[in-house]
Formats: structure tokens, sequence, C-alpha cells
């Protein structure tokens, strides 16, 4: 009886009509659900595609390839709904320590899902969105980094939406490389030397002030002050003798510290490290054009990040644990995720005015 009934519902619903008025429910859906605040920043954990293989008998690879279907229609949502920026877990650099057969199954499918994704005129054509590969791209190999290559290529000219794939990807690499980046940025730095405004030429000018002119004043190398050579030296070394090779102030003067340890251009071999921030990490962070993460997604019931966005998570993110195998994840399960966001946000709204400054600050990045 009951297996009549569940294939009466599967023909009802896989005919004509029955999709037409699936689709038409869809639509009125995401229509209402557009009435709210709508994340600007959303991360997919898309989990549990072996599960839920295994539990229909089918091949590793086929779950996977579920995966990919469950994506395209959440992405066709997001997009849909206002989202500009989803960005999913596809491969993990842990991964790499799969069965052979499985890491060459989804290599392939990465290799067919973004040559028919990117093809003219599918879903990020649709809705405007290019495609970005984040992760370890030496660790990608040729055949598979050539077909991201073109992916990212076709799709470059969207500017309304992101999809970012991550691929392989951990957070704590991605946080190593933006580290590496800064530093690498911080030692080399381009300071302007030999114009009118370079320390020096600054610093000679407040000294010669001070002189009213009356000694003729060394030329101070930058490159010496750079390599903090007068740094904590007193410009009058307490020589009363000395000859013009140093410049003497005046009695009672303050002692100025010529070398100030600026960072980015005041010394080339003594950046000060006081002057990394959270920005300067944000700025090589993978995401760094990207709106704040808004919401957090991972299915399949494991309630962990497991080094995902781990920079990204802000104190503003909202991050929801779901039950259900991502194959199987739809509006049905993601439509309760939305609204829940939502009533957050009009609860922080009400609380504090300020509560939905991430989001705000991601319309004004994308706007
Ligand atoms: C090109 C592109 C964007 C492809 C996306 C395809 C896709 C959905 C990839 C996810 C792969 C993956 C490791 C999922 C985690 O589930 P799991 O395998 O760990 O499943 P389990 O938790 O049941 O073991």
């Amino acid at each position: 009886m009951a297996d009549t009934v569940s294939l009466l519902r599967r023909l009802i619903l896989e005919s004509p009509p029955g999709e037409w008025a699936i689709n038409q429910l869809r639509e009125l859906l995401i229509g209402a659900l557009k009435q709210g605040p709508i994340p600007q920043h959303v991360a997919f954990e898309m989990d549990g595609n072996r599960r839920y293989a295994r539990s229909r008998r089918m091949e590793t690879v086929e779950g996977h390839h579920r995966g990919f279907e469950a994506l395209a229609r959440i992405m066709e949502i997001c997009y849909k709904c206002g989202v500009k920026v989803v960005t999913v877990y596809a491969f993990s650099i842990e991964n790499f320590n799969r069965p052979k057969y499985e890491v060459e199954g989804l290599m392939q499918l990465a290799k067919v899902k973004l040559e028919q994704l990117t093809t003219y005129g599918d879903i990020l054509d649709r809705y405007g969105a290019c495609v970005r590969i984040l992760g370890q791209r030496e660790m990608i190999r040729d055949d598979v980094l050539e077909v991201m290559d073109r992916a990212v290529a076709r799709t470059k000219h969207n500017n309304k939406a992101v999809l970012n794939i991550c691929f392989p990807y951990t957070s704590r690499a991605e946080m190593t490389t933006a580290i590496r980046s800064t530093v690498q940025e911080f030692l080399s730095p381009t300071p302007p030397k030999n114009t009118p405004f370079s320390p020096s030429r600054i610093r000679q000018k407040i000294l010669s002030g001070q002189l009213d002119g009356r000694d003729l004043l060394p030329t101070i190398p930058d490159e010496a002050l750079d390599d903090g050579e007068y740094e904590g030296k007193d410009i009058d070394d307490g020589d009363d003798n000395d000859s013009s090779e140093s410049a003497t102030l005046p009695p009672g003067s303050p002692e100025p510290r010529l070398l100030s340890r600026s960072g980015s251009y005041g010394s080339t071999t003594l950046p000060n490290p006081d002057n990394i921030t959270v920005d300067t990490i944000e700025r090589h962070i993978y995401t760094a054009d990207d709106p704040p993460l808004d919401l957090f997604v991972r299915t399949s019931g494991v309630e962990r990040l497991s080094d995902f966005m781990l920079w990204q998570c802000h104190q503003d993110t909202h991050i929801f644990f779901r039950k259900c195998l991502w194959p199987d994840f739809d509006l049905k399960d993601f439509i309760w995720v939305l609204l829940e966001w939502q009533w957050r946000q009009k609860q922080s709204d009400r609380e504090k005015p300020s509560g939905r400054a991430g989001t705000v600050k991601a319309r004004s990045m994308m706007e």
C-alpha cells in the first residue's frame, strides 16, 4: 500500500503539470523570501555525498555527481534571491588522502561540470556570476588546472555575482598563504627615495630650520636611516668638537629619533610588525574582494567547521548545521535556514540599530 502511494506521488510530481506546479510554488517562495533581508555572502560545506551514495547502494562518485546537482539547484536559488557571493567547499586538501578512484572521480567531475557550468547561457551567465577557484593552485594537476583557468576566464566578464569554488582548500593553508604574502609585501616596500618629500629631505629641512641655516648639514642617506644605523643615537653624540660630520642641534633641543619604524615606507629592513593589522591580513585572504560572510551552512549533521572559512566566520556570521545529506539539500531545507536568518536579523536590528554592520558593509561593497 505504501509503495503504491509513493509511486502515485512520484507519478504526479514528475508529470509535466506536476513539475509546472512545483516550479510555480518555488518561484512563489523565492519571491516571498526576497521581501526580507538577504545574506550577501553564503558558504556551503557540502557534506554527506558518500553517505547518500552508500544509503542508496550507489558508487561513491555517483554521490558526488548528485552533490553537484544539489549545488546547481542551491546556486540558482541563492542568485535568484539576491545573494551576491556563494562559496563552496568542493575539495579539501585532506581529500587527497581518499582512495585514488574517488580523487580521480572528483577531478573528472570538476572538469566536466566546470566546462558545462561555464558554457555560455548556463546558470552563471544567466545570473551574471563569475567563477573563482580558491585554494592551493600548485596542488592541482595540469589538465584540471587548464579547465579551471578556462572557466575563470570565460566568466570573468560577469560582475553581478560570484561563485567561489574552494579546491583544494583548507583555512589553515589559506591563512598561511595570506601571512606569507603579507610578509613578502612588507619586505619589499617601494619607499620614495631622493624626492623632495623623501624622509631624509624632510628631516634635513626640520634640522635646518632649527639651526637657522647657520651650519651646513650633512646628507643623511635614506638607506643609512632605514638600516637602523641612526636609530636611538643622539644627533649630537656629545662631542662638541665634532666636525660637520655630525648634525648638531642647539642645546636644550629635544632629542629626535631619526628613524621612525614606520613599516611600509620608513624602513626597508626593519618593518614594524605593529603595522600588520586584521585589515592587512584580510587583504591577502582569498575572499578579500567579497562581502563579509553572513551565513555558513553545513549539511549531514556534522557540527564542525572542518578547516573551512575559519577566517571569514566573524561575530555576525550565522552558522547552521542541517541533518540532511548534501545531495538531498534543496529549497525545502534552505528556506528554513533563510527564514531563521531573516528572523535573527530582525531581532538584532530591533536590539541594536547597528546590529547588521556586516550586512550593511556588504551592501555598500557590492553597490
Ligand atoms: C566542480 C564542483 C564545484 C564540484 C562539486 C561537487 C561536490 C558536491 C563536491 C563535494 C565533495 C566532497 C568531498 C563532499 C563531502 O562529502 P563526503 O564525501 O565527505 O561525504 P560523507 O560525509 O558522507 O563521507
